[in-house]
């Protein structure tokens, strides 16, 4: 697993580590890690090349500096830019002098930036507030000019100017190639806008771990959604294995439902039942499917309900939207379901509810802009886990999975590729399964979207949304061979 902690949680780790340990010790940690990363960065080694580190006042800068030396002792050529001379960390700058490196002001920062191969960003670290100050933000767009001129850019513990807790970028930030942080992940370095600003992450371990609480965000990795996976045992039958019903695909998109059982068929469950005017596309498609034209009420027992992709709003599916929410088993609720369920109802249900929307949906059911979402991903699937009672996933371009009282779940294994009509319903399907197979919803959502993701990233692209679903059977060997 890996863990992404707040910046309250990281400074107080850092105070009660510090305080059993000689001054200094945290940042000459954090500087020989991040000179390492630098040197694994720059092809063709350190020595001889030109490095410009761009150091703020606070500890971040002092971090660069101290880097910036030890690069220097390298054989590298160093020159410092300081935002502001007088109040850059003096040991940093003493270290670097001594070291053999140049120390300049901002105005100076163009003419060295032209010639860098790399550039260390040491503006903002977790102390940063808000969107870059305009003369850090002119060092940015150089950084930006190098970038484009081949130099490489490590953002130091986090790119400057974006907010380390939410991933949200609220004015003009760095955009590194690298970000080599420190103790623990923070949730911006995950979640976008921010994370696409940080390029490549490197964790630098400094001894944090035994002092940092329960992470705010934690993405799962292969060892975990292994360990989550539901394997048929000697003793298992299709029943026991668990039967998702899926209520999706209406006359006007059929395909959505056919996509939906593609999902579901692929997710361990035992069997999948289908409910909607769509059977004879789905059977022709998987003529393992157990069809009935519906009602769910009337479709035999499931240990789970997948409802909405593609199913319209008319009366029959408002009707079979009431009638899966009054069942006592898992519902994961999708696409067009996710106007039609009641907020009341959802709240009052006593089995596991999991809202899958997009950000457009998600903005509707919270009634705000979607590019509100968007740009804050990570609080508003935590105010809509807390509207609803419920665990959500939140689709897009960072998959968020939230539910009160356990920290939040990223997936990281997605891609823009995922952009594509249907694939949301694959997703829901798989996802689904998962949840009549035995998983709790937090795990089915960020399981369905990790192997989702993975899936994706070993097909083919462009792909059409059924390949995707072909595709599971393959990562789920990839990520749990002996199953
Ligand atoms: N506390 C510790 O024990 C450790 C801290 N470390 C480093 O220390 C950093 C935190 O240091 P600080 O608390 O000094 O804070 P930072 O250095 O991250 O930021 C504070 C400085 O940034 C300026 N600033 C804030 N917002 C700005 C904005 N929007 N535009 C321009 N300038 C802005 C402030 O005026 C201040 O000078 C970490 O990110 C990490 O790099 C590491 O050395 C590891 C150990
Ligand atoms: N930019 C992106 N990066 C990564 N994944 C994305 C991106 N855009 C969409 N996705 C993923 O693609 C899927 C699209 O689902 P959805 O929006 O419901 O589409 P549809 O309704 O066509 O099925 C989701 O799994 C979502 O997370
Ligand atoms: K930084």
């Amino acid at each position: 697993m890996r863990h992404a902690h707040a910046v309250d949680s990281v400074r107080s780790a850092e105070a009660a580590l510090m305080a059993t340990l000689p001054p200094g010790t945290l940042m000459r940690r954090a500087a020989a890690g991040l000179a390492a990363a630098c040197g694994g960065v720059l092809d063709g080694g350190v020595y001889g090349r030109r490095v410009v580190v761009l150091a703020g006042s606070g500890d971040n800068g002092g971090d660069a500096l101290y880097a910036g030396a030890r690069l220097a002792g390298r054989g590298a050529g160093v020159t410092a830019v300081t935002l502001d001379p007088d109040r850059a960390h003096p040991d940093g700058l003493a270290a670097l002098r001594r070291a053999g490196g140049r120390i300049t002001g901002p105005d100076h920062a163009p003419a060295a930036l032209a010639r860098a191969d790399l550039v260390l960003d040491g503006i903002t670290g977790i102390g940063g507030k808000g969107g870059l100050r305009p003369r850090a933000a002119e060092l940015a767009h150089a950084a930006r000019a190098a970038s484009a001129s081949g130099a490489v850019v490590v953002a130091v513990d986090l790119p400057s100017g974006v907010d380390a807790d939410t991933g949200e970028t609220p004015g003009e930030a760095f955009r590194a190639d690298a970000t080599v942080t420190f103790g623990t992940y923070k949730p911006g370095l995950l979640v976008d806008p921010a994370a696409e600003y940080a390029g490549a992450l490197r964790l630098v371990d400094i001894g944090l771990g035994p002092y940092l609480p329960e992470p705010e965000l934690e993405a799962l990795q292969h060892e975990d959604v292994a360990r989550l996976l539901p394997v048929p045992r000697g003793e298992s039958d299709k029943y026991r294995r668990g039967v998702v019903g899926v209520v999706a695909g209406s006359q006007r998109y059929p395909g959505a439902a056919v996509l939906a059982v593609g999902g579901a068929l692929r997710g361990g469950a035992g069997a999948v039942r289908y409910v909607g005017p769509a059977g004879d596309a789905v059977i022709g498609r998987y003529p393992e499917t157990l069809v009935s034209a519906g009602p769910p009420a009337k479709a035999g027992r499931v240990q789970a309900w997948v409802i909405g992709p593609g199913l319209g709003d008319d009366h029959l599916a408002r009707q079979s939207v009431d009638e899966v929410l009054a069942c006592d088993v898992p519902v994961l609720i999708d696409a067009d379901a996710l106007r039609l369920a009641d907020r009341e109802r959802v709240r009052a249900r006593r089995a596991p509810t999991l809202l899958t929307p997009h950000a457009g949906e998600a903005a509707a059911l919270l009634d705000v802009a979607r590019e509100e979402v968007e740009r804050a991903r990570l609080s508003h699937v935590r105010r809509l886990a807390a509207a609803y009672r419920a665990t959500v996933l939140l689709k897009g371009s960072t998959t968020l999975v939230a539910e009160e009282g356990a920290p939040a779940r990223v997936n990281p294994t997605g891609t823009a590729w995922l952009a594509t009509a249907g694939s949301g319903d694959v997703l829901s399907g798989l996802t689904g399964s998962l949840l009549a197979a035995g998983l709790s919803a937090r795990d089915a959502g960020s399981v369905g979207a990790y192997l989702h993701g993975l899936a994706a990233r070993h097909t083919r692209h462009p792909f059409g949304a059924h390949e995707i679903a072909d595709r599971v059977p393959y990562v789920w060997h990839s990520v749990h061979p002996r199953a």
